[in-house]
């Protein structure tokens, strides 16, 4: 009798389809807007994920404003590219420590992205040097990112800066007790590890309108909203260059995994090395692995290799090449 193939293994493309084992779906995602250069920052991401043998594709939410021409660039790299719609805050007189951060509150569309149950952002001016696939299998029901720092000037409108408090080194300047308890641990949204779901999603856009916002925008936003849940996970996890000069003693540079270009003046596709501590000897290296990454054409996406002659099947071929059973070969009956 011959061998039974389920037909429905075969996909489309005369290929066998890895049978879908059932496991939850999950996805790396990152943000795009506009017509610039941040495309540069995503297909340097999409690189640096296939060069650490991630298991997980990239899907890229990109607002109306992305010319189809970097899509088409996008989808050349293998990225899921997914159309959403912007997100503005509530009507506001506020200064965004960047004018542009407005923009940013669209990210919050991620959570609308049900077909996964577990998904990492990563903003497009991060790199994943190192495979962190295992964020995926911490515990379900937290929100887990990278503790911020306080003391760069873009936090010059708040009262931690102004008193030299910085959460990375609590003991340093304590917190004085007559302005209240000290703020909750603060993360940096460039990178964290969520569950997308509809009530969530739905829970933030109407928590989101009657929100004052804040210098960091979406940033303080998600700060505020999932404070309960926030987990902090290790500084290797998203390395915020500010760090390196403001908390060296918090660094290990040989174990950073993911480096966030977020300091000004250091996203590497626009570096010019003149900014203020843009000349370090650590950043220019930096800079320097993400464009080893952003130019390597080994790493650009190939559509799978087709497998040698042998082992391209297609229903008609398979039966063909096979020897004439004893009894004509019919197909499972259709389970539909
Ligand atoms: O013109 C822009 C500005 C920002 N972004 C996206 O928004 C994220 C957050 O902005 P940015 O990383 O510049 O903020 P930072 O982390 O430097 O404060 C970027 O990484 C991009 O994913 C974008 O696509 N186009
Ligand atoms: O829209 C607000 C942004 O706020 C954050 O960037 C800031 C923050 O990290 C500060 O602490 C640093 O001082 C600063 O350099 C850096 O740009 C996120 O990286 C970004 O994704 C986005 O949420
Ligand atoms: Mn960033």
């Amino acid at each position: 009798m011959a061998p039974e193939i389920p037909v429905d293994v075969f996909s489309g493309s005369g290929k066998i389809s890895t049978l879908n084992t059932g496991y939850s779906k999950r996805a790396y995602v990152t943000f795009l807007a506009g017509n610039g250069d941040y495309v540069k920052g995503v297909v340097g991401l999409a690189k640096g994920l296939r060069k650490a043998k991630s298991a997980y594709p990239l899907v890229v939410a990109i607002l109306p404003d992305v010319p189809e021409e970097h899509r088409e660039i996008l989808r050349s790299q293998g990225c899921i590219v997914q159309e959403i719609e912007p997100i503005y805050p509530p009507q506001n007189q506020i200064q965004f420590a960047m004018a542009y951060y407005v923009i940013n509150y669209s990210k919050l569309r991620i959570w609308n992205f049900e077909e996964y149950s577990k998904m990492i952002y990563l903003d497009a001016d991060i790199q994943v040097f190192e495979n962190i696939d295992n964020l995926f299998d911490m515990a379900d029901g937290y929100f887990y990112a990278v503790m911020d720092c306080f003391c760069e000037k873009t936090w010059s409108h708040s009262p931690q800066f102004s008193i030299g408090y910085c959460q990375q080194c609590p003991d340093k300047v304590t917190w004085p007790a007559e302005m209240g308890s000290p703020p909750p641990l603060y993360f940096n949204a460039g990178m964290f590890v969520f569950e997308p779901s509809r009530l969530t999603y739905e829970n933030l856009l109407e928590t989101l309108q009657i929100t004052p916002p804040t210098p960091f925008a979406e940033q303080d936003f998600l700060n505020m909203f999932f404070q309960k849940v926030y987990k902090p996970i290790p500084l290797a996890y998203n390395l915020v260059l500010a760090m390196l000069w403001r908390h060296p003693e918090n660094v290990e540079l040989e174990k950073v995994k993911v480096v966030h270009y977020c300091a000004a003046g250091s996203k590497p596709w626009r570096y010019t090395g003149k900014e203020v501590n843009m000349d370090r000897e650590d950043i220019k290296v930096l800079v320097e692995k993400w464009w080893d990454i952003y130019n390597d054409e080994s790493l650009d996406f190939k559509a799978e290799n087709p497998a040698p002659e042998e082992e391209t099947y297609s229903t008609a071929s398979i039966i063909s090449t096979m020897p004439e059973p004893a009894i004509s070969y019919i197909p499972a009956p259709s389970a539909a």
